[in-house]
Formats: structure tokens, C-alpha cells, sequence
């Protein structure tokens, strides 16, 4: 670590600096490295899945870019994984898409997925300290359409319906097997290019499924409900909207999940939280940078993602609120993007922690909202980056902008080198 010493002293200072606020910059470290961040495997390979078909992308995401070195079998996708992770303080988690699993060369149909299709992500994930969340695929599939589980053709709707019980399973086998509930999330791109005319019938028919999908109980994996505003090619209508997943999830207390790309681009996605803090058993979030629509642009540290991180803090739920990362970008080093994502969710997670709130409800308590706006104000330039970096020192992990240079180089050894 090249600033060690320089490092350590800063952080001595701004240990001091926030002492004389009453704020425990060893309790903020703490907490944060507790706080596992669910890495989304598929920033790895641009979405593409280990099912070895001609499939599309489809279910109206799509992934920019072509810069070289993306992971094309199950090793790459693995070892890039554990280098992306590589760069983060604290113990973190993967999160699987269906489509990921072991499957040898066989083809396997999506109804027909078992856990063993997915026993060495299991091993894997063990060995390296890592735990496993996961997610029904829905998109790049011959059946996949322009609906899935709300569908009213009843042999397709019942091939979702299957593929989605079987991912639960799936998922509670991962949650036995790695000793922590296994959060399975689950997301359908269901919806219309056009106006229709039919909005309750596909709705209605949505419910009914996932009625179905969840008549099995478990204990060793959490479900996770997904909404979204649009999809390209379904931009008039989503059968899974907010209001849809926020009902359903009040009604049969299940977790929705807040994908910060799937809003209004005004709407405060982290005003939501203590919301549904109130009705639903917790929350799961996909942290993402929409810029202009639901882009999956890399997540960095700014208004948002720092607003969402203060709330979650703030009200005080990090037990209840799961932190997934949720972009692809395939337009930058794709082991670069997971770093710079991951560690900007950290760095805004750190700041809330150091954020004087003591101090700030008082003032709010009593009235003295310049005194509240000021410290709020001041409480921005704090110096969090001393604390940042010194996180860093203690994990061993890259200070600062050290990680650029170990980046590149896995780049010129390894991602470079496939074509
Ligand atoms: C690949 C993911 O399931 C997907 O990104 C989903 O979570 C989503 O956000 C779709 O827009
Ligand atoms: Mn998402």
C-alpha cells in the first residue's frame, strides 16, 4: 500500500474532526463492513447467460457497448467475479440469474432447472467466502414474448409458472446449503409496446400466478418482487408496475424490490424506503444510474445514490434492506465497472453512517431548521475520505485510485487476451 503512513494520519485527523460532532468513526468502519453488497454476475458478460443458445437479449433490456474481454463460459464469469470482489472491504454476495447455471453443455429448458444445476455455484461461492442470491429469468427465450406470466395462453403462462417455482427452489437449496437465506428476486419484463385496452385482465392474470408461485412455503430464501416503469418495446404498459408489486407485496408480505433505474427519472426512489418499511418485511434494492431511462449506467457516489443509502441509514433498517447492484455496462472494462459501482454504494453507505443525525433531529426537534440545513451542508465536506481510504488500508484492498492500475492489469493478463 503505497500511502500507508499518509493514509493513517489523515485518518487520525478525521477521526478527531468527527469526534467533536459526537460521531464514532470506528463504529461507522464496523458497521460498514458488515453491509454485503449482492454483485450482479451478469455485469460480467453483458447478460448473455451460460445456456449456450443463439437467443437475443430481450425482455426489453439491452446492453450497450462492445469493449473486448467479456466472460464467455462458466470459469471467466467465476473469475472475474472473485476479482471484482477482490476490490471491495467486507463480505459480499453474488447474485445468479437462472440462466447462469452449471449446465454442462446439456440443454436444459428453463422448466426443467434443478438444484444441481447449480451445486458447484454452491462449492464455488463456499470456497471463496461468497454467498448467493438469485433470480427467475424471464427474457432471451423462444417462449419469452411479450408476456410470461401474465400471458393468457395457459401452456406458456404454466412454463413460467413452472421455471419460477423451480427457481425457488432453487433458491432455498442455496440458502440451506451457504447457512443464510438465499434473497431470490424476481422480475418478468411482461408488457405492451402500444396501448391496450386489457390492462386489468393481464394484471389479474399476473396475480393469480404468482398466487400459484408462492402457495410454497420456505425458511431458507426470501422473495423479492420487481417492478419497473418500462421496457424498450413495452413502453405503454408493464403488467408489474409499482403500484401492481407494492400491493401485492402489502397484501402477501412479500419484499419489493427498488430498482433505482425503474422510476420516473424525478422520483426520489430513496423517499420510498421508509414507505414500505411500514408495509412490506423488507426491502431489496437494485442500485443502479438511469440517465435519461432505465440506461443500467454504472453506479457512482452521487445525490441519489448517496439520498438512498442516508435513508436507509437513517431508518435505521440495514437488517431489513438487502443492497443489490443492478447495471451492465458493456461499453467500459466490465471488471472496472463492477469496482467503481460497488465501492461508490459503499462510499455513500459511509457517509450516511458518519452523517450527524443526533445532531440533526435535535435541531429539527426544536425548530431550528437554518441550524438543521447548515449542519447538513457541513456535514458534506466532512472528511468521509479519510475514513474511506483508511476502510480500504484496514481490508487490504486498493486505496483510493490504486484500484485503476490492478484493474488494467487484469485487463493486459487476463480480460485483454480473450477474443
Ligand atoms: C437482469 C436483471 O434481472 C434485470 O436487470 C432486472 O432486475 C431489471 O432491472 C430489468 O430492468
Ligand atoms: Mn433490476
Amino acid at each position: 500500500m503505497k500511502n500507508k503512513e499518509f493514509v493513517t494520519k489523515a485518518y487520525e485527523l478525521a477521526r478527531k474532526r468527527y469526534a467533536t460532532l459526537d460521531i464514532d468513526t470506528e463504529k461507522a468502519i464496523e458497521k460498514l463492513q458488515n453491509i454485503p453488497l449482492s454483485l450482479h454476475c451478469w455485469q460480467t458478460d453483458d447478460v448473455t447467460g451460460l445456456e449456450h443458445t443463439e437467443n437475443e437479449l430481450s425482455g426489453g433490456i439491452q446492453v450497450t457497448g462492445n469493449y473486448p474481454g467479456k466472460a464467455r463460459n462458466i470459469e471467466e464469469i467465476r473469475n472475474d467475479l472473485v476479482k471484482a470482489a477482490s476490490f471491495l472491504g467486507g463480505n459480499h454476495r453474488i447474485s445468479l440469474h437462472a440462466s447462469y447455471g452449471d449446465f454442462k453443455g446439456e440443454k436444459v429448458d428453463r422448466d426443467q432447472i434443478e438444484p444441481r444445476h447449480f451445486e458447484s455455484w454452491m462449492k464455488w461461492a463456499k470456497e471463496n467466502n461468497l454467498k448467493l442470491d438469485f433470480n427467475s429469468t424471464s427474457f432471451s427465450h423462444p417462449k419469452s414474448g411479450e408476456l410470461t406470466l401474465a400471458n393468457p395462453d395457459k401452456s406458456i403462462r404454466d412454463f413460467w409458472i413452472e421455471h419460477t417455482k423451480r427457481c425457488r427452489r432453487i433458491a432455498e437449496e442455496m440458502g440451506k446449503y451457504q447457512g443464510s437465506p438465499c434473497v431470490m428476486n424476481l422480475w418478468i419484463h411482461d408488457g405492451s409496446k402500444d396501448s391496450t385496452v386489457n390492462r386489468l385482465k393481464y394484471r389479474s392474470i399476473l396475480k393469480d400466478s404468482l398466487d400459484e408461485i408462492f402457495s410454497v412455503p420456505y425458511s431458507n430464501m426470501i422473495d423479492c418482487i420487481e417492478a419497473k416503469l418500462f421496457g424498450i418495446g413495452a413502453e405503454s404498459y408493464t403488467v408489474g408496475s409499482y403500484d401492481f408489486y407494492l400491493g401485492y407485496g402489502v397484501k402477501n408480505n412479500k419484499r419489493v424490490t427498488l430498482d433505482t433505474g425503474h422510476f420516473h427519472l424525478t422520483e426520489s426512489v430513496a423517499d420510498k424506503i421508509s414507505s414500505l418499511l411500514l408495509f412490506t418485511p423488507g426491502i431489496m434494492l437494485h442500485v443502479s444510474r438511469p440517465i435519461r431511462w432505465d440506461s443500467d449506467h454504472v453506479t457512482i457516489v452521487n445525490d441519489d445514490t448517496l439520498d438512498l443509502a442516508r435513508e436507509i441509514i437513517r431508518c435505521d433498517a440495514l437488517d431489513k434492506v438487502n443492497i443489490g447492484l443492478d447495471y451492465f455496462d458493456g461499453s467500459i472494462n466490465r471488471i472496472g465497472a463492477y469496482v467503481i459501482g460497488s465501492r461508490a454504494t459503499q462510499k455513500c453507505l459511509l457517509q450516511a453512517l458518519l452523517e450527524p443525525l443526533e445532531q440533526l433531529r435535535e435541531y429539527e426537534a426544536d425548530h431550528r431548521y437554518f441550524e438543521r440545513l447548515a449542519l447538513l451542508e457541513e456535514a458534506k465536506s466532512l472528511p468521509w475520505n479519510a475514513v474511506w481510504d483508511y476502510f480500504c488500508l484496514i481490508n487490504n484492498v486498493p486505496v483510493g485510485e490504486e484500484y485503476i492500475a490492478e484493474v488494467c492489469k487484469y485487463e493486459e493478463e487476463v480480460t485483454g487476451k480473450r477474443r
